[in-house]
């Protein structure tokens, strides 16, 4: 039987590319969107969507709740509104696979509990990209033997979250590995404020925004006479479908949150 799915954020630049896959995809079914504008509307009403796209559009989450089947809800919004979409669907145990990123550590703790309590399958994953997930795994296995690391996100000019989701879950990631240190020179002094970037236990996770960017990452350490870079790049959205896809059927047999794609892999 065919996986039932809503999707939020449908227009945007995620979800659009969600939807096709979710329409090319055997097993999957799309039932519904969650968008603050077109209720009441069909997707195929919509521009970049002509063609067979006869999912009805709501913009009442209760309501889109209460009238349409699903297993699954994928977010691909922004911040404060996947946060309060993820606990609407844990709350009516519809498991949530959300993608949007900028979620505080409380928010994440809350969602873990609620999904804990209602024995709902949920997935937070921060990137979809396979090749960045190994990015971070390799950046935690060097960050034992090089404690010396900056990390260095870019990203096109419309993301609303900085840092990344990305570099936040690699710092984390890193941190479980790396003796805590505070990097640079004892007496350094910033001139323009920022200039060294955040400070994430003692490390600096830098921002860039430029039109032209997907999604790139540099984890650069400095040992002895010697620099380390682990890079990845997404070139386009279709380069995190199959995460999409693969938290999707996995998704089914949680009944927890799992934060990370790392985890299921
Ligand atoms: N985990 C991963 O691998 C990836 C995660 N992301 C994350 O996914 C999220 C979306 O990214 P992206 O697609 O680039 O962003 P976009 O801005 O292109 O898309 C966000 C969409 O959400 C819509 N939206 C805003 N408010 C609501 C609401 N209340 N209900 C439903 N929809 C709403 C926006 O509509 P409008 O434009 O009208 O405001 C827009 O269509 C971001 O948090 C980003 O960081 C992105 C890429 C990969
Ligand atoms: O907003 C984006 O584009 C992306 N957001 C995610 C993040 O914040 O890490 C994933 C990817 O980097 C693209």
């Amino acid at each position: 039987m065919a996986i039932k799915i809503i999707v939020a954020g449908p227009r945007g630049r995620m979800g659009k590319e969600a939807v096709h896959m979710i329409y090319d995809t055997a097993d999957f079914e799309l039932t519904a969107c969650l968008d603050h504008k077109n209720d009441g509307k069909k997707l195929s009403d919509l521009e970049g969507f002509s063609g067979d796209f006869n999912a009805p559009i709501y913009t009442d989450i209760e309501k889109c709740f209460s009238e349409q089947q699903a297993d699954v809800f994928v977010d691909l919004t922004i911040p404060e509104v996947g946060y309060k979409h993820t606990k609407a669907a844990l709350n009516h145990g519809i498991r949530p696979v959300v993608g949007t990123t900028g979620y505080t550590n409380e928010q994440l703790e809350e969602l873990k509990q609620l999904a804990k309590e209602k024995q709902t399958g949920c997935i937070i994953a921060p990137n979809f990209a396979i090749g960045a997930v190994l990015m971070m795994k390799f950046a935690k296995m060097a960050a034992a033997y090089f404690p010396d690391v900056e990390i260095i996100e870019k990203h096109h000019d419309q993301k609303l979250d900085a840092p990344s989701g990305t570099a936040k879950k690699t710092a984390e990631l890193i941190q479980e590995s790396r003796k805590s240190k505070k990097q640079g020179h004892d007496d350094e002094e910033e001139t323009i404020k920022g200039v060294r970037g955040g400070d994430f236990d003692g490390m600096r996770i830098h921002s860039m925004r430029l039109p032209g960017l997907v999604a790139h990452q540099e984890v650069v350490f400095g040992g002895a006479g010697q620099t380390l870079t682990i890079q990845h790049d997404s070139m386009n959205r279709a380069s995190f479908m199959d995460g999409i896809k693969e938290c999707v059927h996995q998704v089914m047999d949680l009944d927890e949150l799992i934060y990370g794609l790392e985890n299921i892999l």
